[in-house]
Parts: C-alpha cells; sequence; structure tokens
C-alpha cells in the first residue's frame, strides 16, 4: 500500500512510538488522526506538526481508548474528515502493575475495540476498500522478565488476538492485513516508569533486573520503530506477520513451527 493519500488512525500517538510514526505518515503525505487521553501532549504535537507538513493534514481527538464510545466516536469523525480510512496503528499502552486491571483494558481489551472498529471502517465484509491494521505488543512476550507479569500477558494477548485475525481476514476476505508489531525497549516516557512503585507495584524491587536487561538489550530509538511499521503498512506480502524490532536484529519477524495438520 503506497502512504500517499492514505488516511490513518494512530491511538496514543501524542508522544512516543505513537508520535514517531504518526510524523512519517505525514511525511508520506498522509492524513492521521491522534487519538491520545492526553490533551496537553496531543494539541502541543498537532501545533508542531501542522507547523512542519501544513495545516489540515493531522487531526487530534482526546479520547481514553477505554471509552469504547468515544472510541467509536473519535474512528467516524476521522471518516468524516478524510472521507475514508485506511491505516489503524492501536499503539496506546501503559505499564501499570499497581492497577493491572486499568491494564489490561487500556494494552488488550482496547486494542481489541480498535481492531473490530478498524474493520468496520476497512473490511469488504463492510463494503470498504480494505487496509492495514498494526497492533503493538512488545518483546516482553518473547523474553519474559520477572517484574511485568500482567503487563507481558497483554502483549501476548495482543500477538494471539491479532494472528487470529489476521488469518480471519483471510478466509473472511476482509481485504485488511493484520500484523503484530513487538518491539525491544525503547527511549520514550513509559520507560521512566520501571522506576516508579506506582506503576511497579510490589515488583519495584526487581527493577534493577529490568534496567540489567535494557543495558544488555540496548534501548532503540522511536523512529525505528516507525520504520518498522510503515514497512508493514508498504508491504502488501506480510498479513499475520509478527514483526520484532531489537538492537541485535532490527527489524525481524518471529517465526512459528507450522500448525500439524
Ligand atoms: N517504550 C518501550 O520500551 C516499549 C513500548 N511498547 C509499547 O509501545 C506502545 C507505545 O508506548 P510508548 O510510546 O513507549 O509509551 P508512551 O507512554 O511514551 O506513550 C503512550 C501514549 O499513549 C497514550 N495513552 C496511554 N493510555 C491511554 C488511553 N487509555 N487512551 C488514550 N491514550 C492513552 C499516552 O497519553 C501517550 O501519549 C505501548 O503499547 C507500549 O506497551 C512496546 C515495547 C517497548
Ligand atoms: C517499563 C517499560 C515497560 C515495557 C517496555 C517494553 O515493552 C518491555 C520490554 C521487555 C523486554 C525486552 C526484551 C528485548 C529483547 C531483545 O532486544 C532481544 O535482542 C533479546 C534476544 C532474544 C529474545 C528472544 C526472541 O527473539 O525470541
Amino acid at each position: 500500500m503506497a502512504v500517499n493519500g492514505k488516511v490513518a488512525l494512530v491511538t496514543g500517538g501524542a508522544q512516543g512510538i505513537g508520535r514517531a510514526v504518526v510524523r512519517t505518515l505525514l511525511q508520506n503525505s498522509a492524513k492521521v488522526t491522534v487519538v491520545d487521553m492526553n490533551k496537553d501532549s496531543g494539541e502541543g504535537s498537532k501545533t508542531e506538526l501542522d507547523k512542519e507538513f501544513g495545516e489540515g493534514n493531522l487531526a487530534f481527538i482526546q479520547c481514553d481508548v477505554r471509552d469504547g464510545a468515544a472510541l467509536r466516536d473519535a474512528f467516524q469523525k476521522t471518516v468524516d474528515k478524510f472521507g475514508h480510512l485506511d491505516i489503524v496503528i492501536n499503539n496506546a499502552g501503559i505499564n501499570n502493575e499497581k492497577n493491572w486491571e486499568k491494564m489490561i483494558e487500556v494494552n488488550l481489551t482496547s486494542v481489541i475495540k480498535g481492531t473490530y472498529l478498524a474493520l468496520e471502517h476497512m473490511s469488504k465484509e463492510h463494503g470498504k476498500q480494505g487496509g492495514t491494521i498494526i497492533n503493538v505488543s512488545s518483546m516482553a512476550a518473547f523474553l519474559h522478565s520477572p517484574h511485568q507479569p500482567v503487563y507481558t500477558a497483554t502483549k501476548h494477548g495482543v500477538i494471539g488476538f491479532t494472528r487470529v485475525m489476521a488469518d480471519a481476514s483471510i478466509r473472511g476476505d476482509y481485504g485488511v492485513r493484520i500484523n503484530a508489531l513487538c518491539p525491544g525497549f525503547v527511549d520514550t516516557p513509559l520507560l521512566q516508569s520501571v522506576e516508579l512503585e506506582d506503576n511497579m507495584g510490589k515488583f519495584v524491587k526487581f527493577k534493577d533486573d529490568f534496567k540489567h536487561s535494557m543495558n544488555k538489550f540496548g534501548v532503540l530509538q522511536p523512529s525505528f520503530i516507525a520504520e518498522g511499521m510503515m514497512r508493514l503498512v508498504t508491504d502488501s506480502g506480510l498479513n499475520g506477520a509478527v514483526m520484532k524490532i531489537t538492537c541485535s536484529k532490527g527489524i525481524h519477524f518471529h517465526t512459528y513451527e507450522p500448525m500439524s495438520v
């Protein structure tokens, strides 16, 4: 899929990885809606990006992705404003082992909601033109560690859900490619949460292990993750692939044993 002229919706797009991919999409002449709960970051980011790429290419909608009605409304407003929808990146996520029920709502339940809403606006089963969905997981799903039990569970869930939906898209002829993306450690504000008892709860005592892993495996830049996302958007042969992005191997894909019949 060429990106110029396409319409994208990015959750959690006001900062970090999401902001990096929003900027890359705008660089490639896409129209973008940023859906984020942080009004100040969202409006600040829009002001900066409007200066760089001109007004009329970027919309910001303040929305907590856990609010299903508000998320549905954000998708509809995007189609009303830009005419259609082609790319959805379910990126919003948190690290909060203390309020782990909230974390499941953000990191997994809202990714499921975002995927189903994306299909309503893109799938041929709804008479639409097709598109691409990227659901953001993590390398935490492959290299578990003792301090993020529920975060790890949510990221495993994103992969499992995404792979099944990619199969459903083939069988149902949705015309929509659906991928999971698993970054290693990335230099964003999220990483700071590992130091905080408010986020880590009783697991904060393991923070030195986490920092050891960061030192061992390295920390990536958000722009490199955006590069991986753009490859998933533009390469039509990747439906269902699980992309991994690490310092050691760069952009690569997880290989699964073929299912025995
Ligand atoms: N930073 C890292 O090391 C890694 C991050 N990830 C994942 O990448 C995604 C993005 O993370 P980062 O950019 O690092 O985080 P970040 O904390 O820098 O940015 C997350 C954005 O999502 C927004 N957000 C959070 N909860 C929300 C909600 N309920 N509704 C709407 N917006 C909400 C925040 O306001 C923020 O703008 C997350 O899913 C995270 O789990 C995956 C692997 C590594
Ligand atoms: C407080 C921040 C919260 C979450 C950040 C992030 O989501 C957590 C990441 C957790 C683990 C990252 C692991 C990174 C691993 C690598 O970079 C690999 O090079 C390690 C080598 C092999 C992994 C096994 C495999 O590839 O299957």
